[in-house]
């Protein structure tokens, strides 16, 4: 049984009321893991440096609350994905650091198999421990860069990872040919956006609100042209 620190106990309340505003439904051991993976970031992050927010109500806001806002959008498009009956979303997760947004939607979307895939071997072996520790089958962490790695998967996401051409050039092998990528950004990358190649189309520029967070956040949707 996952059973969070008081520290993150306290901020219960506010996940919370957050998970309601967004429309995203959590049951309680699904709190309880949200809450108790930030205890594991804060305690793992004093040996590995994991994150540079050390704050636990930042790391609530910034890092858990911001991950979550990305849940209903992600379930929108996987609704609207054809995938074969029965057949689990793959998602990989790119530079996925400390597990954002990887181990939130793992968490949450325990119907898709999430791998989070990162060039530092610690924050791979981080994210095994928090797949071990909060008992989630549907999560691994990859110790490998991503420009090396095979899929398909359905779903590929970065958060804060590197500019939109990278991200797509780097992780275009790991698409399948219905595949989209999904990357969280803050304010409206139009730079960005613009020196994409022709082969890489935006389809969906999709604002995000993050409860308790004051700064503009939004999502790039893009698939193969
Ligand atoms: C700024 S961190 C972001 C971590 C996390 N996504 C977040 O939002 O907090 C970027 C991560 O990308 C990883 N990284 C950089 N280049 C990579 C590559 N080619 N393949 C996989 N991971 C990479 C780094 O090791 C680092 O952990």
């Amino acid at each position: 049984m996952n059973t969070p620190s008081a520290t993150t106990q306290a901020f219960r309340p506010t996940l919370l009321s957050a998970a309601e505003q967004l429309g995203v439904a959590l049951t309680d051991a699904q709190a309880d893991a949200l809450l108790c993976y930030l205890d594991l970031i804060q305690k793992w992050t004093k040996v590995y440096n994991l994150t540079a927010v050390r704050d636990p109500k930042e790391m609530l806001t910034h890092h858990l609350l911001d991950s979550l806002a990305a849940i209903p959008p992600l379930r929108r498009a996987l609704a609207q994905a054809s995938l074969p009956a029965g057949q689990g979303a793959r998602l990989l997760d790119v530079g996925a650091g400390a597990g954002l947004p990887g181990v939130v939607i793992a968490i949450c979307c325990p119907e898709v198999d999430v791998s989070c895939v990162d060039t530092v071997a610690k924050k791979a072996a981080f994210i095994q421990q928090v797949a071990v520790s909060l008992k989630l089958p549907n999560l691994r962490g990859v110790h490998a860069r991503v420009e090396n790695l095979d899929g398909p998967f359905d779903v590929v996401t970065s958060r804060a990872f590197a500019s939109l051409v990278d991200f797509t050039t780097w992780s275009r092998q790991a698409l399948g040919p219905q595949s989209v990528w999904l990357a969280m950004k803050g304010k409206h990358p139009a730079e960005e956006i613009a020196a994409l190649p022709a082969s890489v189309q935006v389809f969906h520029v999709e604002p995000l609100v993050v409860p308790g967070l004051d700064a503009e956040r939004c999502i790039v949707w893009m698939r193969t042209a």
